[in-house]
């Protein structure tokens, strides 16, 4: 799968590490940054990936930030993107189920390694149902193109 992933400076040691993960399991990863650990404003990353994700340049999207908060926030600003903090096992599934997620916001701060990668596993391998949760995202895309 082509997947593009980024952090804020607060993520940069997580992001590697799920690097590693990505590629050792056979996928194409464009690693988006940040390289350094000085203070860095998420959005700008999340512009990034978020940006790939609505492109079609990238299948799917990673962030981490301390929280998860403000990258979600940020991606969930582009057009297509559907973002969300996810730090649960049973959530990650069923925001494939369900939701369609295709940007997952990781807390890099409440994760340890070994549990973010098992969120990313399932997160990757889970499918779209489809069927009545595909009525509710086309309501989600007319309220981004119709808002205000
Ligand atoms: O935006 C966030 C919270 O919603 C992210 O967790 C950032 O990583 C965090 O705000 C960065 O804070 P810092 O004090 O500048 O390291």
């Amino acid at each position: 799968m082509r997947i593009s992933i980024g952090s804020d400076h607060r993520g940069v040691k997580l992001r590697a590490e799920l690097v590693d993960a990505l590629k050792a399991a056979g996928n194409e990863v464009a690693d988006e940054g940040t390289f350094q650990t000085e203070s860095m404003d998420y959005p700008d990353v999340a512009e990034v990936v978020a940006g790939k994700v609505s492109k079609g340049e990238a299948e799917r999207g990673i962030l981490i930030c301390a929280t998860g908060v403000g990258m979600s926030i940020a991606a969930n600003k582009v057009a297509g993107v559907r973002a969300a903090v996810i730090q649960d096992e049973a959530v990650a599934k069923l925001s494939r189920q369900h939701n369609n997620l295709n940007v997952l916001c990781l807390p890099g701060d409440a994760l340890s390694t070994d549990a973010a990668t098992s969120l990313v596993k399932t997160w990757l391998s889970t499918e779209f149902e489809g069927g009545r949760h595909a009525r509710r995202l086309e309501k989600i895309s007319h309220l981004e193109q119709h808002q205000g």
